[in-house]
């Protein structure tokens, strides 16, 4: 159809994220463990676009998309959308974007989703965070939420964790078996587990920290110069 989604396709059904080559972090944890908040909190501090999966399903549903009404149904239900689409909306907000990185929060969420992920992509994650929170905490925090969604109501919350263990816990698995998991306590109070985030993130990352802080240890007549980044 000419859509920029469709250009994002070039020949083998290979993906021109390919070309683009971004470089993508993946940003999990349990319904309300807070991969929304902390995303924000990252995006302010090291650069990131956010894109969470979640987000772009609602969007595509108040777009009016053919598509909506299915979504709908499986967000209402607490189940997880055929990764076609959801990888389609995050290739086109990528595309769309002049950054070359992503914190992609809340997805892959099974392991459809992953596989289908690095094979229409290429894209090989940097890392992915795992918020770590018990489910009486997350139950919490969700019934608080106020945002209005769907799913926020107890009974949707309960299929919810029960799809979090069955289905998103085997793709936390599988990248921890490759040594690229940084598990962070998620149950403290926002501003330590951002203190726990940032400890994750390169230091050269750091918009506020892009100069590297020296100082001078002086041996006899000669002055060197640390750095502490
Ligand atoms: N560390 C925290 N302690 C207490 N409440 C939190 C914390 N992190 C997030 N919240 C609150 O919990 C709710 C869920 O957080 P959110 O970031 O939307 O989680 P997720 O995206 O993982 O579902 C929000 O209302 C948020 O303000
Ligand atoms: N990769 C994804 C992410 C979300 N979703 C759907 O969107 C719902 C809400 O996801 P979300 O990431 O906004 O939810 P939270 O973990 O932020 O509470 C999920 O319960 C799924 O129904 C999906 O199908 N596939
Ligand atoms: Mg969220």
């Amino acid at each position: 159809m000419g859509t920029i989604v469709d250009a994002a396709y070039t020949e083998g059904n290979k993906s021109a994220l390919s070309v683009k080559k971004p470089k993508v972090v993946f940003v999990l944890g349990g319904p309300g463990s807070g991969k929304g908040t902390q995303c924000a909190n990252i995006v302010e501090h090291f650069g990131y676009t956010h894109l969470s999966a979640g987000d772009l399903l609602r969007a595509e549903i108040n777009s009016g998309s053919e598509s909506g009404t299915m979504i709908q149904n499986m967000i209402s239900e607490g189940t997880i959308v055929p990764p076609e689409i959801t990888i389609k909306l995050l290739e086109k907000a990528i595309l769309e974007s002049e950054n070359d990185k992503f914190l992609i929060d809340g997805f892959p969420r099974n392991e459809e989703n992953r596989a289908t992920f690095e094979s229409v992509t290429g894209i090989v994650p940097k890392f992915i965070l795992f918020f770590d929170c018990s489910e009486e905490e997350m139950e919490r925090r969700i019934l608080s939420r106020n945002q209005g969604r769907v799913d926020d109501n107890i009974e949707t919350i309960r299929k919810r964790f029960k799809v979090f263990v069955e289905s998103s816990l085997s793709v936390i698995n599988y990248y921890n078996s490759k040594g690229k998991v940084k598990k962070i306590d998620a149950g403290k109070p926002v501003a330590e587990v951002f203190e726990a985030v940032k400890a994750v993130f390169n230091p050269v990352d750091d918009k506020v920290n892009l100069l590297p802080r020296c100082y001078p240890i002086e041996f006899g007549r000669y002055v060197m110069y640390h750095r502490t980044i």
